[in-house]
């Protein structure tokens, strides 16, 4: 191993009722990628702000290329040569690239020149690292991949010598992720240090040549791809083995339709059409998947069946009851649950409690509150049994849901919308930011409630968890659903070609 370009030494970091991080040691030499890996709550996100100034570690030392330094901040981290891509993209959609490469790094002295001189420099980075990103496009008008580009760069931009990535492939296709894979082995090939947050274990075989795994906010071990299995890393990361989830076969749904799209026609925030004459049905007892490329009208689709969004044209039909405009709240009334694609947007309340947002769209129904009598016992109650049930790590169920870790915010949103009685589950990624354990057990979940009756419309970007829990699979492609299969006939390739648009006559 060349000389360690990172050395954080004995980091401690408490939070009220939690030591996120006890006594951490991370090494990461210069060309390294270093995966870093635990269960939800681990402790790796507050680990990585520490070294990019966001938080102050109460104990501990950070060494750059062997000289001790304190990140303050993050323009502080970055005068270090630390860079951090996060998990939710902090661009500025309307503005171009170069604009919001430049954002707070302005150089020269009158803004043409600081432009012209910028989009040179991006131009030129993009070029020595294949990043391919035009320095004059506008944010929204980026695929999700590309804007995942273009925060790499920002960080280049700024002379990142030690980059950080939490969960960088989260919400790309495989084919993105790949691109992702060879631009970090390409940046580690040129001397950058790599710290690679994921919770995709074959990611790790992919790139990484070093892995720490953490639980409970201690470092339980650092081994190679070569000197580990999948297996062995996950049981390292829970401490137990994880279940798999039985999912049965030959599973016959009811012929009662519970959801029916028909002909719908849907425009996304610009006013394209997003949506484009799709009509699907869903029977009780069913799990219909969703696959498709992200962006290719999932999200708007979805957003039109849980009241967020209103149709052009068209009807949706849930039991026998049209709600085609119907409100959230009178959707959620007919029995439906939605796990949103955003949490942070549609999912929970980052300053209320744990015991509130279990508790969201029923706090007004009994036992919850008896008339304008709201019944904090009842709702305290709840919240034990939820997680239990689901495993929501955190100091207290009066904890603010902000400050939770991605994972245990996403299982405090499932938590919510599985807790009471329904006809369809409409789930949207539903298991991202979970680790391993946690997705077993939300499989299990999504398959529990179909065999007890209920409908699940699941919407995902992993193709491994539609084949895997679907009964039958629906492919949109650029807004159009473009076919719909019994899952059994379905394989991987044959889902890609449809997913990329290449018809396919072979399912
Ligand atoms: N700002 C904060 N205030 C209070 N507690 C916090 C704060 N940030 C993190 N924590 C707590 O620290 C612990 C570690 O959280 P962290 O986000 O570092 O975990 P993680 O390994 O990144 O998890 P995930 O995989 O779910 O993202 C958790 O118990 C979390 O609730």
């Amino acid at each position: 191993m060349q000389c360690a370009a990172l050395e954080m030494r004995g980091i401690t970091k408490r939070f009220p009722g939690v030591v996120a991080n006890d006594g951490v040691n991370l090494q990461v030499a210069r060309g390294e990628i270093h995966a870093l890996l635990g269960e939800n709550g681990a402790g790796k996100t507050t680990l990585m702000n520490i070294l990019y100034g966001l938080y102050r570690p109460d104990e501990g030392e950070i060494r750059v290329g062997g000289e001790t330094v304190r990140p303050e901040s993050p323009s502080d981290a970055m005068q270090y040569g630390i860079g951090m891509v996060h998990q939710h993209f902090m661009l500025v959609p309307v503005m171009t690239v170069t604009e919001n490469i430049m954002l707070g790094q302005e150089i020269g002295h009158g803004p043409f020149l600081d432009r012209k001189q910028a989009a040179l420099r991006i131009r030129d980075l993009s070029r020595q690292y294949a990043l391919d990103v035009d320095p004059e496009a506008v944010v929204e008008d980026l695929p999700v991949g590309m804007r995942q580009r273009v925060e790499i760069l920002k960080a280049l931009y700024r002379q990142a010598d030690i980059l950080i990535l939490d969960e960088p492939t989260a919400v790309l296709t495989p084919a993105e992720a790949d691109e992702i894979f060879d631009i970090i082995t390409a940046l580690a090939q040129q001397g950058t240090a790599i710290i690679f947050i994921t919770h995709k274990l074959k990611e790790v075989w992919q790139v990484a040549h070093r892995i720490t795994v953490m639980r409970g906010g201690r470092v339980v071990g650092t081994t190679t791809p070569a000197e580990t299995t999948e297996t062995q890393l996950a049981t390292l990361m829970v401490g137990h083995e994880t279940p798999q989830p039985t999912v049965a076969t030959g599973h016959q749904a009811s012929p009662d339709v519970m959801l029916q799209v028909q002909h719908l026609r849907v425009l996304d925030d610009r006013g394209t059409v997003a949506v484009d004459d799709v009509s699907l049905a869903v029977h009780a007892g069913e799990i219909l998947g969703i696959a498709g490329v992200q962006g290719n009208g999932q999200t708007e689709l979805v957003e039109v069946l849980t009241g967020l969004r209103t149709s052009q044209s068209g009807r949706v039909i849930i039991g026998d009851a049209d709600v085609t405009h119907a409100s959230p709240r009178r959707i959620a009334m007919q029995g439906v649950a939605h796990i949103p694609e955003d949490r942070h947007q549609h999912g929970m309340v980052d300053g209320y409690s744990i015991a509130d947002n279990l508790v969201l769209n029923i706090y007004h129904q009994k036992p919850f509150a008896y008339g304008i009598i709201r019944r904090a016992q009842a709702i305290a109650e709840h919240a034990v049994r939820a997680m239990q049930t689901f495993d929501i790590r955190a100091p207290s169920l009066s904890t603010p849901a902000g400050s939770l870790s991605g994972g245990n915010q996403q299982k405090m949103v499932v938590a919510r919308e599985l807790g009471r009685p329904l006809r369809l589950l409409i789930a949207a990624q539903p298991t991202r930011g979970l680790d391993v354990g946690a997705i077993a057990f939300l499989h299990q979940q999504l398959v529990n409630k179909r065999d007890e009756g209920c409908a699940v419309l699941l919407v995902s970007a992993e193709l491994d968890e539609i084949l895997a829990l679907s009964d039958r699979i629906a492919v949109m492609y650029r807004g159009k659903v473009l076919a719909t299969v019994d899952s059994r006939a379905a394989s991987r390739e044959s889902l890609g070609r449809l997913m990329a648009g290449l018809e396919t006559d072979q399912l």
